[in-house]
């Protein structure tokens, strides 16, 4: 169910389309609740691209966001794609910059054994906007005490 204050709440992120995008479907959520709008890949309809086995490409979107002060957006691999064929995106989550006014591009490998082939359309990840706070950074002299103390990578065990 939708909570009526969260539909209020809702930030509008800008969007270009640049030319190379056009006739494709805009990103858009696939379910009610999903929180990630898929990305397709504005590659030239003649020009598939064929990403071999241990292969990376940075592959455009042919969209240009203007998110709101106080967001971000990650990119981040679709999970049948990785299940299924070994693709996914090298720098996940990717980050988009509330200032960044380029292009938006996914940075995808191929993981799997063998060639995959990203045709034009194909919805190759997706995009969460998520609110990112930049923060004041305090230089002190030491770090407060805790329970945990730098106990870390695996300090409370397996099981
Ligand atoms: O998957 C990604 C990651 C980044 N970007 C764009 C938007 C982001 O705002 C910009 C810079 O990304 P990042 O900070 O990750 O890269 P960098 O290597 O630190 O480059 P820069 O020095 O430009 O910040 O590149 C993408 O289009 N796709
Ligand atoms: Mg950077």
């Amino acid at each position: 169910m939708t909570d009526p204050l969260l539909q209020l709440a809702r930030p509008v992120v800008g969007l270009v389309r640049l030319p190379h995008s056009e006739g494709l479907d805009l990103p858009s959520y696939e379910s009610a609740g999903a929180a990630g709008m898929d990305l397709r890949a504005a590659l030239p309809e003649s020009q598939p691209l064929t990403l071999a086995p241990g292969a990376r490409a940075l592959v455009p979107t042919g969209l240009v966001f203007e998110l709101p002060d106080g967001y971000e957006a990650q990119v981040r691999p679709r999970s049948g794609l990785a299940f299924k064929h070994g693709i996914t995106c090298l720098n996940t989550p990717g980050t988009i910059d509330a200032d960044y006014r380029g292009e938006v591009k996914v940075l995808l490998i191929n993981h799997g054994d063998a060639p995959f082939e990203i045709t034009r359309g194909a919805r190759i990840a997706q995009m969460v906007v998520a609110p990112a706070l930049q923060v004041v950074l305090e230089l002190r002299d030491e770090a407060g005490e805790t329970a945990r103390g730098a106990g870390g990578f695996g300090s409370t065990g397996t099981g």
